[in-house]
């Protein structure tokens, strides 16, 4: 058995919007262990959620594979759940209904679907809202039930587009907390997208730089600190630093215009 639950393969990627072909992934490899957090990281437009999209089954590959947990990855499975910087909650719904709408399609019993709500609401903080209704809730709380409606359906990967980019500093860092102590327990791997260098080292066991035009993995920063980290420590400004210093190095720099 593969130690790795995520194995991206030479994957390609090109988008023809009819008047010329755009080449997004340029032949992609990576792999992710089981119960691994690891961070896609680069500047806009660098391919990071397509990459995503093709982990998730939503996009496919002109060239490569994506193996999850050793099959190959072709279209979207509950195995392998997306998390977006949208919400998506049903306004209609109250937070248990909404957290139960992605177990009603499965073969379990009420007592079962009840007792997995029940537990992925408590594992949010958010045991005392059952009964509520989004627009009564704040934007961190919406953004828990996500994260709750995602582990009721006990996924193997979750996958993370980023996910706290809309909420503000304080609950982007509550809920980072949320994940991270969520994670430890569930040992749940998840791969995320983001383009806060802050967030990658404090949430990543590894970070994959990319760079732009086609998208290239251009470095694997694996982060050696204990968590949970400290955001003012002297380690993490140290990483912080690097990888600031890596994508000065990483060839996209737009180059001055005029050269005196
Ligand atoms: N369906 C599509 N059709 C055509 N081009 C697309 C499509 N989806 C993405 N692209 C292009 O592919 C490139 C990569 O987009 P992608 O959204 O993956 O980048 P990103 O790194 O996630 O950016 P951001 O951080 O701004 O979300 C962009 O140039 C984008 O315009």
């Amino acid at each position: 058995m593969s130690k790795y639950m995520i194995e991206v393969r030479d994957v390609d990627k090109e988008f023809n919007n009819g008047k010329e072909s755009i080449h997004v992934l340029d032949h992609i490899s990576f792999q992710v262990e089981k119960g691994e957090i690891v961070t896609l990281l680069g500047k806009s437009g660098c391919g990071k959620s397509t990459l995503l999209n093709m982990v998730g089954g939503f996009e496919k590959a002109n060239g490569g594979m994506v193996i999850l947990d050793g099959n190959e990855v072709r279209q979207p499975t509950r195995k392998c759940i997306m998390l977006f910087q949208q919400i998506n909650l049903l306004p209609w719904r109250t937070v248990l209904k909404n957290v139960q709408l992605g177990l009603e399609e499965e073969r379990i019993s009420i007592e079962e679907m009840n007792q997995r709500v029940n537990d992925a609401l408590t594992l949010v903080g958010l045991e005392n809202h059952h009964h509520q209704f989004p627009h009564e809730l704040s934007g961190g709380m919406q953004q828990r039930v996500a994260i709750a409606r995602a582990l009721a359906m006990q996924p193997d990967v979750i996958l993370m587009d980023e996910p706290f980019a809309a909420l503000d500093t304080f609950n982007r860092y509550l809920l980072q907390d949320e994940l991270l102590r969520i994670q430890e327990k569930l040992k749940t791997t998840i791969l995320m997208v983001t383009h806060d260098i802050d967030e990658a080292v404090y949430l990543s066991d590894r970070i994959l730089i990319m760079t732009s035009h086609p998208g290239e993995i251009f470095k694997d920063v694996p982060i050696k600190l204990v968590k949970p980290r400290d955001r003012a420590g002297e380690d993490f400004h140290y990483y912080r630093k690097r990888i600031l210093e890596d994508f000065e190095l990483s060839g996209s720099r737009q180059e001055p215009e005029f050269i005196i």
